[in-house]
């Protein structure tokens, strides 16, 4: 007799499953290698950016003071008594209508409050000195970018858990950390099962495909920040399957499958979990694709069967295993960011379950506009390359028109959402609101 599963809501799997969350180390990453990571403790401030007043001109730094009355008819004559460059300081005395030449960057002599664009002064040597003539006044404060305009000592920058993007290394290098305090990667094993694979360097057989899901869900790892480890392709053999996924699990902070994990007869993930004494969270979820999406917890430690088909495997990843990884990582915001778009064309299928449709985001007039791409089957996989979001379609409708509003999964998108606002934004489908698109 065949299991008869019952399904449960997304949302309902996303919690359970969060009961088994945890965090990773923190671990010292050279800051050229920092990029992508997450951070492992706040960035904060010590010290004040810029450190000095400084000039943000190349010009002649001055006293304002003694601009006071100049003008076309009355010009006011300078001397210039020195010059630095951006790194150089000039500490002698600066006095009454006396300049220094300074470059853009230079901090700003201790007798000066001012700086005049190069433009604005007329210069010319006088007896062989270098002097300049000013049409106009300034005030104090004039072209000075001054100590903690920037950003104050104390500042806390980016908290822990903030993706690094190149904005980040900038700052980790402005303050110092050549070696940058990051979330430690966990590592998650990957391995496929099914008779029918063939490894990507192997030639086509009758009945046999090449193993596509490992390499995809090695880049979605990767994309979500963990460090991915794969551990082999294996036959529907039930005695090599356990064995393989025993010895894997001593290995790795999480385990994916792919394969296996529905009601067929060579479906072995399922005997594995209770051979292992593994509790399944859940085996079916209201979703397509990725309805067989199951994951199975052993003594603290999560598996995750994904299923075979790509597009459910790829789903099931994005929707379950990435949150748990960037939590690992410490991310404010582990899962995906979700938007309000307008439905660039039909979507007609009707489904009792919430569909992940794969899709393409365009704008049109500021507006975000959602289009389906490709073959909307589970068991495909020429659709994954064009998706950039999955338009989350809930079910229970006779399906969806161009124009209606829906909800995007943006899955390039770094930032995330919480659990909780990834649970809480999904718009009512039966709202059904139209948009003249
Ligand atoms: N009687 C039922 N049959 C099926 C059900 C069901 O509820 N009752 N569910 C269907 C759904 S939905 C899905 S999704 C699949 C899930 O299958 P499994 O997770 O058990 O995966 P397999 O049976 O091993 O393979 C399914 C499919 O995917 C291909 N595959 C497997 N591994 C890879 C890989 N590494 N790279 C590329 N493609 C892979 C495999 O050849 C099969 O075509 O079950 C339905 N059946
Ligand atoms: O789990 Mo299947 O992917 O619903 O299509
Ligand atoms: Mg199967």
């Amino acid at each position: 007799m065949v299991e008869r599963r019952k399904p449960i809501k997304v949302t309902e799997a996303l919690q359970r499953l969060m009961e088994y969350k945890k965090y990773g180390g923190i671990q010292h990453t050279p800051i050229e290698d920092s990029y992508g990571r997450f951070l492992g403790q706040d960035l904060v401030a010590d010290h004040d950016v810029p450190f000095f007043d400084r000039s943000p001109y190349d010009g002649f730094a001055i006293r304002a003071i003694d601009t006071n009355g100049a003008s076309r008819e009355n010009p006011i004559t300078f001397e210039v008594i020195g010059e630095i460059g951006a790194g150089s300081v000039f500490t002698d005395n600066v006095g009454t209508r006396q300049a220094v030449r300074i470059m853009t960057g230079a901090q700003i002599p201790e007798y000066c409050d001012a700086v005049v664009m190069l433009e604005l002064a007329n210069e010319e040597l006088v007896d062989g000195k270098p002097m300049f003539h000013l049409t106009r006044s300034v005030i104090p404060g004039e072209n000075i970018s001054f100590q903690g305009e920037d950003t104050k000592q104390g500042t806390i920058l980016a908290p822990k858990g903030t993706y690094i993007n190149p904005g980040i290394v900038a700052l980790l290098a402005t303050f110092g950390y050549k070696q940058v305090p990051t979330s430690s990667k966990p590592k998650v094993g990957i391995i496929a099962t099914g008779s029918e694979l063939l490894e990507v360097d192997e030639a086509l057989e009758p009945g046999k495909i090449r193993n596509s899901n490992a390499y995809m869900v090695y880049a979605q790892l990767q994309r979500a920040g963990a460090e991915a480890i794969y551990l082999g392709q294996f036959s529907d053999d039930f005695d090599t399957c356990y064995k393989q996924v025993l010895d894997s699990l001593s290995k790795v902070d999480f385990l994916i499958t792919t394969g296996g994990v529905s009601v067929g007869d060579y479906d072995y993930l399922p005997e594995i979990y209770q051979k292992l004494g593994a509790k399944v969270l859940f085996n079916k979820i209201a979703m397509r694709p990725g309805s067989v999406t199951t994951v199975a917890a052993l003594n603290g430690q999560l598996l995750f069967g994904l299923s075979g088909n790509p597009s459910a495997c790829y789903v099931g990843f994005e929707l379950f295993t990435r949150p748990i990884i960037r939590t690992f990582l410490h991310a404010y915001h582990p899962c995906l960011k979700k938007e309000v778009a307008i439905l660039g064309s039909d979507f007609s299928k009707a489904n009792p379950f919430d569909r992940f449709v794969r899709g393409h985001l365009s704008y049109d007039n500021g507006r975000l506009v959602a289009i389906p791409v490709g073959l909307d089957k589970s068991n495909v996989v020429s659709s994954l390359g064009l998706a950039d979001i999955l338009i989350q379609l809930p079910g229970g409708t006779r399906g969806y028109e161009r124009g209606m509003e829906v909800t995007v999964i943006l899955l390039e998108d770094q930032e995330g959402a919480t659990i909780d606002s990834f649970i809480k934004n999904n718009i009512n489908a039966r709202k059904e609101l139209r948009h003249e698109y």
